[in-house]
């Protein structure tokens, strides 16, 4: 599903009513309208108290007016507060307020902070909607503003934020001072960046899509940047599994991984490439470390490589070079260790290696010195896989840097050096080296475990063997990683689910995903 700015959602207004023709009145009674409706859905049992109502100055209020007369249509008592005078009003809303007052609502105006306190310990409500600030939230809360978003925080009542909650950001997810904690967001047309993005994710709640007779055929400006990867967007993503395949039909993954001691990390990421699907699998290693872990894996082939005191030499080369023929895709780095020995062979390996590859862990790290070899301009771009740490030092900044616009430094590196970046998170993001962004819409703390990130090195690369496009393997990868962690926090809880777990969660997790649906989820 599409996911908009702000910017593109106001472009896309400014279409349907300047070039379409569809006055902005309507698209404000279509927006109020299905909000109460969505509202009555949710909340019915909440509704023989009075709804209060606080409305801003702008169109968000505007909604906000639209929505009390619809409720009063179906007579429920609303209370509004208006946190500006009257005379600030203008537009489509000062049309709605109007109207609202005509029908003989009464609507109370609390321009400061001794006005709306008197107000606010009046109100005797059962739900509350916020129609404070949408998109047009261009600075952080102040004044009586700020004291009603903690007003409504406190009251323990259940929360509807239309369009998204009031002080987050709806171009990038951040906090503007304060922001109302919503139990359900109401917004119009396509989800925005903020509904999406940490910390405004959290403030949402459950969010839903609210179709206002924006046409569909309108294209927002530019077209296409980010796209939310949900369950049907992944379903449609699963590479085909035909009834006459075997394992050569599913694609040969190699992997390199490990070193002494960090033998589980290239355990879990073979473990996970078997399990995401490739018909066959060879696991290459440090020779001191390769009967570890085939005494493991029984089902994948295993590799001794030249060792250098636990680690893979860069000796091995040859040998790799070998190993690369009749390989459909490669996945390079978990538990590598960061000898300069096993440095120089990653960089030569990179440098030259023609088959799709996945970058993770030690490869990332052993690379930041030099991202020269990555050669933006491969025919296929490498898959690479940073944790926010693993990312700072990819880009020379700090992890601060990175979480205050993970889009924009995925979007710079993908682009920048031709690669799909998978920024690994709440939520991870999927960078393609032409700007788009995925946003992933699955997983959550569960998969905060040690090895995790070694089991989506893995799936990816097991997808890219099977056929799927790095962007495409690397969206449905985060997504079935999300999908096992989510499946296994509801049998188990969030907390002490292993690397392991997910791993074998992922042959079900894709199971429901099948459209054909063996199992449910
Ligand atoms: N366009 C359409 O067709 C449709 C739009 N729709 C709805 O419109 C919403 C967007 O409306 P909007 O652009 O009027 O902005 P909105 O979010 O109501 O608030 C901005 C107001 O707050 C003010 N303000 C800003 N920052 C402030 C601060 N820090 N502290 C205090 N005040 C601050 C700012 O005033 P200013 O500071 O600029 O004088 C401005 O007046 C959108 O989210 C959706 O709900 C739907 O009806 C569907 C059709
Ligand atoms: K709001």
């Amino acid at each position: 599903m599409r996911v908009l700015t702000a910017e593109q959602m106001r472009d896309l207004d400014r279409q349907a009513i300047e070039e379409i023709g569809i006055p902005g009145l309507v698209l404000m009674e279509n927006a109020g309208r299905a909000s109460a409706e969505a509202l009555l859905r949710a909340f019915a049992d909440r509704c023989c108290a009075p709804v209060l109502i606080l409305c801003g100055k702008g169109n968000n209020g505007g909604d906000g007016f639209v929505v009390a007369r619809h409720l009063r249509n179906r007579e429920l008592k609303v209370e509004v507060l208006v946190l500006a005078p009257r005379e600030k009003i203008g537009g489509d809303a000062a049309v709605n307020l109007a109207i609202l007052e005509r029908c003989g609502q009464t609507v109370r105006f609390v321009p400061d902070d001794e006005s709306l306190a008197a107000a606010l310990v009046d109100a005797r409500a059962g739900l509350i909607v916020d129609a404070l600030f949408g998109t047009g939230l261009s600075s952080e809360v102040r004044g009586h503003y700020r004291r009603a978003i903690d007003w409504i925080n406190a009251s323990g009542l259940p929360v509807v934020a239309i369009d998204i909650p009031s002080g987050v950001d709806a171009g990038n997810g951040h906090i503007l001072g304060r922001a109302v904690q919503a139990d359900l967001t109401l917004t119009f047309a396509a989800a925005k960046l903020g509904h999406l993005l940490s910390p405004g994710a959290q403030c949402c709640g459950r969010l839903e899509v609210i179709d206002i007779g924006i046409p569909k055929h309108l294209r927002p400006r530019p077209d296409d940047l980010h796209l939310w990867t949900r369950w049907e967007e992944a379903a449609t993503l699963l590479p085909e599994r035909p009834a006459t395949g075997h394992k050569g039909t599913f694609g040969h993954l190699l992997v390199i991984a490990g070193s002494r001691g960090k033998t589980g990390a290239a355990i879990l990421a073979a473990e996970a490439g078997l399990r995401g699907g490739c018909g066959l699998l060879t696991l290459a290693t440090a020779a001191s470390a390769q009967p570890v872990v085939a005494a493991a894996l029984a089902e994948a082939m295993t590799e001794p490589l030249a060792d250098d005191d636990g680690g893979i030499s860069v000796d091995a080369l040859p040998a790799v070079r070998r190993l690369l023929e009749g390989k459909a895709a490669l996945a390079l780095g978990p538990g590598l260790g960061q000898t300069p020995r096993t440095a120089a062979f990653v960089r030569q390996l990179v440098a030259d290696c023609g088959l799709p590859l996945v970058l993770d862990a030690d490869a990332l790290n052993l690379l930041a010195a030099d991202l020269s070899v990555l050669a933006p301009g491969r025919r296929i771009p490498p898959v690479m896989t940073p944790h926010p740490g693993e990312m700072a030092r990819l880009v020379g900044c700090s992890v601060a840097e990175v979480e205050q616009d993970r889009v924009a430094v995925a979007r710079t590196f993908a682009v920048r050096h031709g690669v799909v970046l998978v920024l690994k998170g709440a939520p991870t993001l999927v960078a393609a080296p032409d700007g788009r962004i995925g946003i992933n819409g699955s997983g959550g703390p569960v998969l905060a475990t040690a090895g995790s990130g070694d089991v989506l090195t893995g799936l990816i690369g097991a997808l890219i063997a099977q056929g799927l496009a790095p962007f495409e393997a690397a969206r449905l990868g985060c997504y079935l990683h999300g999908l096992a962690g989510d499946r296994l926090a509801r049998r188990h809880g969030a907390a002490g689910v292993l690397a392991g777990d997910i791993c074998r969660e992922l042959p079900a997790a894709r199971a429901a995903l099948n459209p054909k649906g063996e199992t449910a989820c």
